[in-house]
């Protein structure tokens, strides 16, 4: 049933209907396939977010345990993830899918040499980062001796939504992020090799519109399919966070969340830990390379590993009081 699917949403011959895609943007039209969740925690606050008490979170019946808060990024937010994923995750020591190809010279970026060259062919051909615990594709385990240090700013932003969410024990240790283009899949799989499976993952979005499938543990369950727009995060938590997913089809979208120049582009209390990036964010000419990429691309972070262990009793009676306070149908 997976596969069915995703060779419906990926076909270009004749093209998939997508009115049973979930779109929450028109989440009337859906009302009978997810539910509101209301926060117990309305306040704190991070960089390049909303305030809490404006998100708005759905879990998606079919699939319990799947969370999508709809864009909760300030429009500096997504710039400055988007030049984060584009500029400085892409450097050594962090590893990609460009390696074995030995097209970027040691003492040379990535970014760097597809801006100086005008290089478009070496831009596409970027699909893959990881940061943290290096996911080893061949061996798809994770290894104390294949490790750097997470970046900071990911941590904090992924523990700010883990707890808010009520994972009150997140630790960020390991991420993949993923470039796609209009053409790019991705196809089912599971992810199963974290030595922590209790843990959510939690998904960042940028960019052009996916259609996201999420099935069951196995693939005869037919998936839900949902739009996974610019700024919109999912969590794959408890039940759905061993469930068959991908993405069969990105689609243009007809806005650019990350250009609404009103917004708070130029907001002037940021620490500085973010300052750097903000103000090239803030520059039209600075920033334009990297709207550009959006305009042709998607990005999604993906934070997916908890390697230690931290039940607690605290965290088990926090998880179940977040369940508590949730439930109401939209
Ligand atoms: O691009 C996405 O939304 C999903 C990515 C994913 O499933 C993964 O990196 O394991
Ligand atoms: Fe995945």
């Amino acid at each position: 049933m997976f596969k069915e699917s995703f060779k419906y949403y990926k076909s270009k011959l004749p093209l998939p209907s997508l009115d049973n895609v979930i779109d929450f943007n028109n989440v009337e039209k859906f009302t009978k396939k997810v539910t509101k969740i209301i926060l117990k925690v309305t306040n704190g606050e991070f960089f390049g977010l909303i305030p809490i008490s404006e998100w708005e979170i759905y879990e998606v019946d079919q699939n319990p345990g799947l969370i999508f808060i709809k864009n909760p990024f300030t429009t500096l937010g997504q710039r400055y993830w988007t030049v984060k994923c584009l500029q400085e995750y892409t450097k050594k020591p962090n590893k990609s899918n460009l390696d074995p190809l030995n097209l970027v010279p040691d003492n040379q970026e990535w970014w760097d040499i597809c801006q100086n060259n005008n290089d478009f062919t070496l831009l596409e051909k970027l699909r893959w980062i990881t940061l943290g615990y290096h996911h080893n594709w061949d061996t798809k385990i994770y290894t104390e001796e294949n490790k750097n240090d997470f970046p900071k700013d990911l941590g904090d932003l992924t523990v700010f939504f883990a707890n808010t969410l009520g994972y009150s024990n997140f630790n960020a240790e390991a991420a993949i992020v993923n470039y796609y283009h209009l053409d790019s899949t991705l196809s089912g799989h599971t992810d199963h090799s974290e030595m922590n499976l209790e843990a959510p993952l939690f998904s960042f979005s940028l960019g052009q519109t996916a259609i996201f499938l999420l099935g069951g543990i196995s693939k005869d369950t037919k998936p839900s399919a949902m739009f996974l727009r610019s700024g919109d995060v999912v969590i794959m938590s408890k039940e759905s966070r061993l469930c068959y997913h991908g993405v069969p089809k990105i689609v243009k979208s007809n806005t650019k969340s990350w250009d609404i120049t009103n917004c708070d582009v130029n907001s002037n209390e940021i620490s500085e830990e973010y300052k750097t990036v903000t103000d090239l964010c803030k520059n039209s000419t600075l920033w334009r390379p990297y709207g550009d990429y959006l305009s042709h691309s998607r990005i999604n972070i993906n934070v997916r590993v908890w390697v230690t262990k931290k039940t607690t009793l605290y965290n088990i009676v926090n998880e179940f009081l977040f369940v508590c306070h949730t439930e109401y149908t939209v």
